[in-house]
């Protein structure tokens, strides 16, 4: 049986209108497709702890969580994913790239152009319709 993610991901904005977008390392599963900072929740932890914790680490600044913008289940060769995107505004630093091999603002009409992980694609969808 196929095992189940849950999964939370930064949707943070800047004042013109970009949105944060990472490109996973080589060495990371899904290589090279870009994604929504975030990562695994942790047994007991909250959605808003999980997005907290995981920008702190992957990003070195302090980010608060918002709402929920999107929640997609999306099944993979290995492994389904419950990927909940989660509008977040940095409250303190700049996120800096620890594990990705880049760290982009994108404009929300050219978000499209980069090459997504399947998850992600409703996300980026109404990020793009909005
Ligand atoms: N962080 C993040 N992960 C995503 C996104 N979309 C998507 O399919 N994923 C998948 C990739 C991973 O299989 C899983 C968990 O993310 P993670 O960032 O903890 O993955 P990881 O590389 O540490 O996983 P692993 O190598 O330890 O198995 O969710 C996204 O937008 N952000």
């Amino acid at each position: 049986m196929k095992k189940n993610l849950k999964v939370v991901a930064a949707i943070i904005e800047n004042e013109y209108n970009e949105v944060l977008c990472a490109l996973r390392s080589p060495q990371m599963t899904l290589p090279n497709m870009w994604e929504f900072p975030g990562g695994k929740v942790e047994s007991g932890e909250s959605l808003n702890d999980a997005i907290e914790r995981e920008i702190m680490e992957e990003l070195d600044c302090k980010i608060k969580a918002l709402d929920v913008f999107h929640d997609n289940t999306h099944e993979y060769e290995n492994v389904i994913v419950n990927l909940i995107c989660i509008r977040c505004k940095i409250v303190e630093g700049l996120p800096t790239s620890n594990e990705h091999s880049e760290l982009i603002w994108f404009r929300r009409e050219n978000l499209e152009s980069l090459r997504w992980a399947p998850a992600d694609i409703p996300a980026v969808n109404k990020l793009i319709s909005e």
